[in-house]
């Protein structure tokens, strides 16, 4: 699935968040977007799924983006009295696949008839996560996915996007762990102030992480003492 975005724009009141965002998403690729706390990732992917109100364009080279999409939040909603197998129901009812066999698919073992709302922070990523692989969507944004998630899991969860690369969906994920956005991206965007202000391909990684870690640590620990 092919998404063509141009002259996105976002303002919370006086706070101008995006400021005119320009990116491309291809079939078959993973991108990561990266930027400090606060730097309008979580806004962007909003605006994307149509949750938040915005100016500028957002084009599908077939169907509707919504139709498609399986967005992963930072810290996904579960309602109360709601079992992970019938929130898993619940989105294979939406896009209207089929809900059968279930156990053999929850590969992450969570208790699927325990209520959602009293999973661990890790358990309702991964029922989240769950829940979006199995509608079977074309177009993944996955907003911090290995928060919270233990070392299995993480591992599983990188492979899972590798498969979703060769199956020729489009994913685009966050994360402030850059080796996991190493390991699974092609593209790394930068967002800093509201634009994008690096792309980088993967023959360029190790040359941002080490920017990253120069702009990031450089002489700050010095006036330190512990
Ligand atoms: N509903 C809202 N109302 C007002 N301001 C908001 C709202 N949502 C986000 N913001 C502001 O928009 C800016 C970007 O927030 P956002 O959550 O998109 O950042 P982020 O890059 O995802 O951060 P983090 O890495 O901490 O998750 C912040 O200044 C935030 O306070």
């Amino acid at each position: 699935m092919n998404v063509e975005v141009r002259g996105l724009m976002k303002s919370f009141g006086q706070n101008e968040v995006l400021k005119g965002i320009d990116l491309d998403f291809r079939s078959g690729q993973v991108y990561g977007l990266v930027g400090r706390n606060g730097a309008g990732k979580t806004t962007f992917f909003n605006c994307l799924a149509g949750l938040e109100k915005h100016r500028g364009s957002i084009t599908v080279d077939s169907g509707r983006l919504k139709d498609r999409l399986g967005f992963l939040q930072t810290e996904p909603y579960f309602p109360s009295k709601l079992t992970g197998r019938e929130y898993l129901r619940l989105f294979c009812k939406a896009r209207r696949v089929p809900d059968e066999g279930l156990d053999e698919q929850n590969v992450f073992d969570l208790p699927l008839d325990r209520y959602a709302q009293q999973y661990s922070t890790g358990m309702k990523k991964k029922l989240g996560l769950l829940a979006v692989l199995l509608q079977r969507n074309g177009f993944f944004i996955l907003d911090e996915p290995f928060n919270g998630v233990d070392i299995h899991s993480g591992l599983l969860i990188t492979e899972i996007i590798r498969r979703l690369k060769g199956e020729g969906k489009t994913v685009l994920i966050s994360s402030h762990i850059f080796s996991t956005l190493k390991e699974t991206c092609d593209t790394i965007h930068v967002l800093n102030e509201g634009r994008i202000t690096e792309t980088i391909g993967k023959d360029e990684f190790d040359r941002l992480e080490h920017d990253m870690v120069a702009f990031a640590v450089g002489n700050r620990l010095d006036a330190l003492r512990f």
